[in-house]
């Protein structure tokens, strides 16, 4: 068997080897990114990404485990694409919030992240050329549709370039980290519902503020040394708090999905998902004529959302996301289909199905 020293030493050489592969890729990254500007295509292309991780993770023979795989390629291609273009990314702030961290988890640490107060500060940001990016939240799995981004694709021209899918779980967070300490909790009013049983189990009595962010409870609460925040524990670490318990949610497998927005369409990967918007005229048997194009085509529908037409009492808008590209025939046909029962018909964007 080896001495601990030799198997440092050769931990280092081989260490060393992966750096070299590291800058050779990078020298080919940033050849792409030159290629890239000359045929003013996008930077961040997360088709390519998708293909990558799972070619690697398909090969993978293992002990390196495929989750530790994603997390190190992540970081790599984060790093290639700031090397081809420095890239900003507008998200829902403040820093902490659950957007921060699926911002992070998509676009990795090499990324500027740029903190937003609200959603259409976040499209405006994108829209007015100041970040190419943007994350919004659009769904939780609980709590439902997050309107206020729907309610954006109405005024927007921005383009759904991808999404992305992040387990929400919820902390109880103070300066002590002890339970008897908290007179207080802060959080935002949907991660309150989440954690309401835990709540009224172990905190009854203790009044529960509502506020802006879950991000911003962690915020105030570190300057409170009797309150507590239903946070992330993320924010703990942001915020110089302790951890008083661990994921008090009521539910488990609670995700929330976040939309990346961008000005251009993004590529065809093969498994992608397709978010269209439309109104149509009010007559009877509407609803199931423009299902129809998709049911007879064999197009999946996966969502269907109304929301109120605000111009116009009692008229509405539906949302719809359904498997495949806008540029594969039976997608296209299906809509071009559709447009005849519509008064107007918007494509948000095709975009790798998250998974
Ligand atoms: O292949 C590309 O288009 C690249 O820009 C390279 C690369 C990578 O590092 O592999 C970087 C960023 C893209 O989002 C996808 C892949």
């Amino acid at each position: 068997m080896k001495t601990l020293q030799e198997l440092r030493r050769d931990i280092d050489a081989i260490d060393d080897q992966i750096l070299d592969l590291l800058n050779s890729r990078s020298r080919l990254a940033i050849e792409v990114g030159k290629v890239k500007a000359g045929e003013n295509r996008d930077f961040h292309v997360p088709s390519r990404e998708r293909e990558i991780y799972e070619r690697l993770a398909a090969g993978n023979s293992g002990p390196f485990p495929n989750e530790a795989v994603r997390s190190v390629f992540r970081e790599i291609i984060s790093a290639s694409l700031a090397l081809e273009s420095p890239m900003k990314v507008a998200f829902l702030g403040p820093k902490a919030t659950f957007t921060h961290l699926a911002s992070l988890q998509h676009f990795g640490l090499s990324a500027e992240l740029v903190p937003q107060k609200s959603i259409p500060a976040v499209f405006e940001e994108v829209s007015k050329g100041r970040s190419l990016y943007g994350v919004v939240p659009v769904e939780n799995s609980t709590e439902g549709m997050v309107s206020h981004t729907l309610d954006m694709f109405m005024e927007s021209d921005l383009k759904i370039n991808a999404e992305i899918l992040l387990e929400v779980s919820h902390d109880l967070l103070s300066r002590t980290g002890r339970l008897e300490d908290v007179k207080k909790v802060y959080s935002h009013p949907q991660a309150i519902a989440q954690c309401r049983n835990w709540l009224d189990e172990n905190l009854s009595g203790v009044p529960v503020v509502d506020v802006a962010s879950t991000a911003l409870a962690a915020q105030i609460v570190g300057e409170d040394y009797t309150a507590a925040a239903i946070a992330s524990e993320f924010a703990a670490a942001l915020y110089d708090l302790k951890v008083v318990r661990h994921r008090i949610e009521d539910q488990v497998n609670n995700f929330t999905r976040f939309l990346v927005v961008g000005r251009k369409m993004a590529d065809r990967c093969g498994d992608d998902k397709t978010s269209l918007m439309f109104s149509v005229k009010d007559e009877p048997g509407i609803l199931h004529r423009m299902l129809e194009p998709f049911a007879k085509r064999g197009v999946n529908l996966s969502k269907i959302e109304s929301r109120p037409l605000k111009k116009k009492a009692w008229e509405y808008i539906f949302f719809l996301d359904l498997a495949g590209h806008i540029s594969d025939p039976v997608v296209s046909d299906a809509v071009q289909e559709l447009k005849n029962y519509c008064q107007f018909v918007k494509i948000l964007g095709s975009y790798p199905r998250a998974k």
